[in-house]
């Protein structure tokens, strides 16, 4: 098969976009490609207003200043070792044949800095990241001592400046050591802890609240009676947006109601920075999702070229324009749409790139057939062998097929012009078992 477009993952191309109110509703008649209901998305999603924020809450946010150090690290010359400062130049020749003996006047403690000096003849016994006393020039480990606290025998000459960390040799004051649009993590908290700060400005985490429609669905934990299936949508939203770094509210199942429905999400804007809807999107005579949101004329509810998630809908609601994306009810059409268009919105929500999985060229390893004119996403297992990627379809086809989802741990993306894959074929593959952001 040809080789498929990357046009879809593109980081750049996304931001951007007219941020002009959506379109009137046109219900299930319009037709959008991926790329055309992603841009619609984005669109519509601009980050969050950053705030101060204590070091620790920031873990996972993306910064918003640049990060000027105020203070030099090291702040002050000091010892890399244990042992004796020195000058030098007392140890000149020094070896274990013929070792120098130094006085010790005095020690030097980590935090605790003592006014005494290093003269000719003399030493002072210093800990690892004590400063530096004045007149010592070099430090010279305990190891090649006797160890002595009166008088030390020293059996190797040191070399000058051995075993000193200089003053601002790491980071100098006035310096910046982070630039703004950085995700926050480990090592780029230690960073900031190491130059005092207990506050930064970040973009905080978005507030997803994640609804599932369905009359059929039950809680976790009830037992299920004719017909009933558990609310595993919800879990599902719920897991990715909290993976993908946002503070989610689960609020569970509400009926095909129309009211209920209109009532739960009116309830739930005020803490949402987006709210995500599973079920009643489609064509059946009790999907109210789409009945109710169509009517609010700021959700649109296009068919889009792909498969699963061809039925689907996303737009603003209420005065704070809150974006909401009301994707279908099967479970894997659900769990797809989140990846290719939830995902990213969250993203710029948090002031990042949009686009962050990782594609990949693979060969297929088994045949199948992808529908004409919609983008398919086929669960696979993939395994990166000597040869590149290899990429078997895992799970099945149907939108409703959950149960081989975790074995899957990448999407092949099928082009819409691309009717049948054959073993051997070149795919590309949407990678889903990185790091989440
Ligand atoms: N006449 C047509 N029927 C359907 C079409 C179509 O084009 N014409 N499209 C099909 C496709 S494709 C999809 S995808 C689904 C979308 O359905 P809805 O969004 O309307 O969702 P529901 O009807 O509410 O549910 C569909 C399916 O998923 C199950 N479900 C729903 N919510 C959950 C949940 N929270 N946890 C687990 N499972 C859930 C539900 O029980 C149904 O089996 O429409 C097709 N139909
Ligand atoms: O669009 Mo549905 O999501 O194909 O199953
Ligand atoms: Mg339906």
């Amino acid at each position: 098969m040809a080789r498929p477009t990357r046009s879809a993952h593109r980081t750049s191309g996304w931001c951007g976009v007219s941020t002009r109110k959506a379109p009137p509703t046109r219900v299930s008649l319009v037709k959008r490609s991926v790329e055309e209901h992603l841009e619609a998305v984005l669109g519509r999603v601009t980050a969050l207003p950053a705030f101060d924020q204590p070091l620790m809450e920031a873990l996972g946010l993306v910064l918003a200043e640049d990060i000027v150090s105020g203070v030099s690290l090291p702040g002050f010359d000091n010892s890399a070792m244990d042992g004796y400062a020195v000058r030098a130049e007392d140890l000149a020749g020094a070896t274990a044949e013929s070792p120098v003996t130094l006085a010790v006047v005095g020690e030097q403690r980590a935090g605790r800095p003592e006014p005494t000096m290093v003269t000719p003849g003399k030493c002072i016994r210093i800990m690892t990241g004590a400063p530096m006393p004045r007149g010592a020039d070099s430090v010279v480990q305990v190891e090649w001592t006797d160890g002595g606290t009166v008088n030390v025998r020293i059996e190797k000459q040191p070399a000058l400046g051995q075993s000193v960390r200089r003053f601002g040799e790491d980071v100098k004051a006035g310096e910046q050591v982070l630039e703004r649009d950085t995700l926050l993590g480990p090592r780029q908290i230690a960073v900031l802890a190491a130059v005092g700060r207990a506050r930064v400005k970040a973009r905080p985490r978005p507030r997803v609240v994640v609804i599932s429609t369905g009359s059929e669905l039950r809680e976790l934990g009830g037992a299920l009676g004719d017909g009933q299936i558990y609310d595993s949508n919800s879990y599902t939203m719920a897991a990715c947006a909290r993976a993908a770094g946002a503070e989610v509210y689960r609020v569970g199942v509400v009926d095909d109601d129309a009211k209920k429905i209109m009532d739960t999400l009116m309830d739930q804007l005020s803490r949402a920075d987006l709210v995500i809807t599973t079920g009643g999107v489609s064509m059946g005579a009790y999907d109210v999702v789409k009945e109710v949101l169509a009517k609010t004329g700021t959700v649109d509810f296009p068919s889009v070229a792909m498969q699963p998630g061809k039925p689907q809908g996303f737009g603003v609601l209420g005065p704070d324009e809150v974006p909401i994306f009301t994707l279908p009810g099967n479970p894997v059409s659900a769990y797809v749409s989140f990846e290719v268009f939830v995902r990213p919105a969250l993203r710029k929500l948090m002031g990042l790139m949009p686009y962050q999985r990782s594609l990949a060229h693979a060969v297929a390893l088994d045949e199948f057939k992808s529908p004409p004119g919609r983008r398919q996403f086929v669960r696979a297992a993939a395994r990166l062998g000597d040869e590149g990627w290899m990429a078997s379809t895992v799970g099945g086809h149907g939108s409703h097929l959950l149960g081989g989802l975790s074995r899957a741990n990448a999407l092949i993306v099928v082009p819409e012009d691309v009717t049948s894959v054959r073993a051997g074929d070149q795919v590309e593959l949407l990678l889903l078992d990185e790091e989440t952001r």
